[in-house]
């Protein structure tokens, strides 16, 4: 449990516990201070501020877990005078505010939090760590010498009353842009989660999901040889060799009878192909759409001798079925292993803005403009790393936390 704030360093005394010394962990008796009742056995660690987490005084009592004895010792607390609960997030919060970290650097502890995959772990560590922080800095001191360079031609030019030839400064400006555009190429951050997509597509019976349950490893869609068993798009998360990987199972794609539900099922199965990074086709070679990502797959390799350049797969022999694997991790490595770091949708917006900014002031004739472009791309920076005022993303962001971080 943690409490915040100039009053943080009286809560011992009023447990009838001493203060440790700053950052050492002293065993305590903690007891209620109207009756006297031991309320716990438990570790306090002081923090003064301004070298803590908040930025504040901080004190921190590591209690037995259990949720009475938590109970117990909140109630307590929060009888004393000047201490509430916090709100969720808090913490962080005044952490921010304190200048102990930044927006982005907050937005990567939440997303550390709520990571669920490897990769989103090494993502959110990452920017947790300041490193888009600081890639976000770097771009914002090229633009602010833009910017001190075209202020000084302004300057000049009124001086000299004559046009200053900024041409090249642009052509540097333009070059930042298509730079600046590059960190949009990683994967959105939240596609860190679902990890590799990969649909399974191809006529009815052709053994999609004979193969979808063969890698999930369970019985994740029915089989059976009545053609268009399955109507609806499937889904199954795996992991990989560590990469995360979401399977879908579609309805088998045929010309539209007069079943209506089969027709909206194999619409869903045409968004689902689009939507994906990875296309299992388990159809005839003529019908197989062009596309980056497509696997040709020769299902029923037990049954059939497969065709040249298809993936030979049984899930009654087992056939192919590891050289599939092995396939998906590849796709998903080339996918997700580099060293860019993922941005979430706020994020991306506003290094698109400020990449378009810099567009804009790459091409503009009027040069007061193109200071106010390069003011502009500035300021979308400043609202990603939360120098500019961001009041209402505050209060998203830091409902995302828990109680107590
Ligand atoms: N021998 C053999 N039979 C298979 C194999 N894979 C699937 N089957 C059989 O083929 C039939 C159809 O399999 P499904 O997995 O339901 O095919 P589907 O493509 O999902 O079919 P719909 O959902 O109807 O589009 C079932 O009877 C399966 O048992 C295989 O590798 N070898
Ligand atoms: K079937
Ligand atoms: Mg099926």
């Amino acid at each position: 449990m943690r409490v915040s704030g100039p009053g943080a360093g009286d809560v011992p005394k009023a447990l009838g516990a001493r203060r440790p010394p700053p950052r050492e962990a002293r065993l305590a008796r903690l007891a209620d201070p109207t009756t006297g009742e031991t309320l716990d056995r438990a570790l306090i660690l002081w923090f003064p501020g301004p070298n803590s987490a908040t930025g504040e005084d901080l004190l921190e009592l590591h209690l037995h877990g259990g949720r009475a004895v938590v109970a117990a010792v909140q109630r307590v607390l929060a009888g004393l005078p000047g201490l509430r609960p916090a709100e969720p997030g808090e913490f962080t919060r005044r952490a921010m505010l304190n200048g102990r970290l930044d927006l982005a650097e907050a937005e990567g502890l939440a997303d550390l939090l709520s990571a669920e995959t490897e990769i989103q772990r090494r993502n959110a560590i990452r920017v947790a760590e300041g490193g888009l922080s600081r890639a976000v800095e770097i771009w914002r001191r090229h633009i602010l010498d833009h910017a001190a360079t075209i202020e000084a031609v302004i300057d000049y030019g009124d001086e000299v009353g004559d046009d200053i030839d900024i041409a090249p400064l642009q052509a540097r400006v333009g070059a930042d842009a298509e730079a600046l555009r590059a960190l949009l190429a990683s994967p959105p951050a939240e596609r860190l989660r679902d990890g590799l997509r990969v649909v399974l597509a191809g006529p009815p019976n052709a053994g999609k999901s004979s193969l979808m349950n063969a890698l999930a490893g369970r019985e994740a869609a029915i089989v059976s040889p009545i053609a268009g068993t399955t109507r609806d798009r499937v889904e199954a998360a795996l992991v990989i060799d560590g990469f995360p990987i979401l399977l879908t199972d579609t309805a088998g794609l045929r010309e539209e009878g007069d079943d209506p539900i089969e027709a909206i099922g194999i619409r869903r199965a045409q968004d689902a192909m689009d939507e994906a990074d990875v296309v299992l086709w388990l159809g005839p070679e003529e019908d197989a759409i062009d596309r980056p990502g497509l696997i040709r797959v020769a299902a029923k390799s037990d049954l059939a001798t497969a065709p040249d350049g298809r993936l030979a797969v049984s899930v009654v022999s087992g056939e192919g079925l590891g050289a599939l694997r092995a396939r998906l991790v590849a796709a998903a490595q080339a996918q997700f292993s580099g060293d860019l770091i993922a941005l979430n949708q706020r994020q991306r917006t506003l290094v698109a803005d400020a990449a378009e900014s810099l567009q804009f002031a790459s091409a503009e004739p009027d040069i007061l403009l193109v200071a106010e472009h390069l003011r502009q791309s500035c300021s979308a920076l400043d609202a990603l790393t939360g120098r500019a005022g961001v009041e209402d993303m505050l209060d998203s962001l830091f409902g995302r936390f828990c109680l107590g971080k």
